[in-house]
């Protein structure tokens, strides 16, 4: 381990505030065999076991649970070639629907993608529960004009935001890797350690492949083309090299700095950030974070929620914009509250010196979900 470099870092103003639980999380984890680095993100939050909006480096051992389940989680951003004038997010909440198999050529997205069908595809198009999304959003303000330019955008087009993941492929991969190594490391030459691999790289790819299914089915509902600006993974384990060693790259509800530009969202009630990396580095084991990360949990959301709002109330945003969000229950722990304030998280990562922010996008419609929870 370089000497210059903490062991554990949290990249948190004293403003943000970061649950103990989180930090203990991240220690814990620090502590394991063959960690070299454990990173948290002003996101950071308490996950199942391993906290969320961290990145973590190790050598000769990996750690899959790390990861989580849904493996190969992202956003994506698609550039539509819809003016901002023409948006209709009433309309499009009416009717828009993403659930149910998607009607396009599943092969031909998934080669695209690297990948080859692997049984999952019935899932492929569908957002998937949980904090995943489609948002049909407008550019709020520019704040660095020459990268806006240079990645093709324009002020009074719109753009949607998505973010999916590997639904039950990386479910399934993770509990066949549990079910025999339980939370143990894989040693990086072992003949699992390859297995898990190769699976982990096919759900990556899976996972691309389903926010560009969602993103066409989306554009289609609007009756829009686009074209993707940029998508990263946010769940992973690749190989990585550094000064003097090489080793793995844990990142869990991390986006990376080492990839370009990527976007930063808040909630549905809030700005998301897209954002420039200002140089990438081991200090902050080569990511960003990944959203704001959770202030309360699911069932603290619900119970305080449902004190304050109708459910009626949580369809539209302060923004104005129309949220499709037919299970109630998600309705009120999704709700904007649940989360904390994305202006202070990439306020921290502007201070830090991590990133410059080009440009803020507004909601004008949030996909969560048609379906109904029993
Ligand atoms: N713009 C929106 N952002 C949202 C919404 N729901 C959640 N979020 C943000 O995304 C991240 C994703 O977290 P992950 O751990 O599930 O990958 C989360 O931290 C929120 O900041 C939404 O509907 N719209
Ligand atoms: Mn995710």
């Amino acid at each position: 381990m370089n000497s210059t470099l903490p062991r554990v870092r949290v990249i948190a103003s004293p403003q943000s505030w970061v649950e103990g639980e989180a930090l203990r999380q991240l220690e814990a984890a620090a502590r394991l065999p063959g960690m070299r680095s454990a990173v948290g993100l002003p996101d950071l939050h308490p996950g199942k076991g391993a906290p969320v909006g961290a990145a973590f480096t190790s050598q000769g051992v990996f750690y899959p649970f790390l990861v989580g389940n849904d493996i190969g989680c992202g956003m994506g951003l698609w550039a539509l070639d819809l003016p901002a004038r023409k948006a209709k997010p009433e309309r499009w909440a009416a009717r828009l629907d993403l659930e149910g198999p998607w009607e396009g050529d599943a092969e031909a997205m998934l080669a695209d993608a690297g990948v080859r069908p692997c049984g999952f595809e019935a899932s492929l198009g569908t957002v998937g529960g949980g904090n995943h999304f489609a948002e049909v959003q407008r550019v709020e303000a520019v704040h660095d004009a020459s990268t806006f330019q240079t990645l093709k955008l324009e002020t009074d087009r719109l753009l949607l935001l998505v973010h999916s993941g590997s639904r039950g492929l990386g479910e399934h991969i993770l509990r066949a890797h549990v079910d025999r190594h339980g939370a143990g490391s894989l040693a990086e030459e072992s003949a699992e350690a390859r297995t898990y691999l190769a699976r982990h790289d096919q759900a990556v790819g899976w996972a691309r492949a389903n926010r560009a299914a969602i993103a066409e089915r989306v554009m289609r509902g609007v009756s829009a083309a686009g074209r993707r600006v940029l998508d990263v993974c946010h769940n992973s384990v690749t190989p990585k090299e550094w000064e003097g060693g090489r080793g793995w790259l844990h990142r869990k509800g991390a986006a990376p700095s080492d990839q370009g530009p990527v976007v930063i969202p808040g909630s549905r009630g809030a700005l998301s950030y897209l954002v420039l990396p200002l140089g990438d580095g081991e200090d902050h084991a080569h990511s960003l974070a990944h959203g704001a990360g959770r202030k309360w949990t699911r069932t603290h959301a619900r119970e305080r929620l449902r004190e304050r709002f109708t459910p009626d109330a949580l369809l539209r945003t302060t923004f104005k914009s129309h949220v499709v969000c037919e299970d109630r229950d998600l309705l009120f722990e999704e709700a904007p509250p649940a989360y904390k304030a994305i202006d202070r998280v990439v306020g921290d990562l502007v201070d830090a010196g991590l990133v410059r922010v080009v440009a803020t996008l507004a909601p004008l419609l949030t996909y969560k979900t048609r379906s109904r929870r029993e």
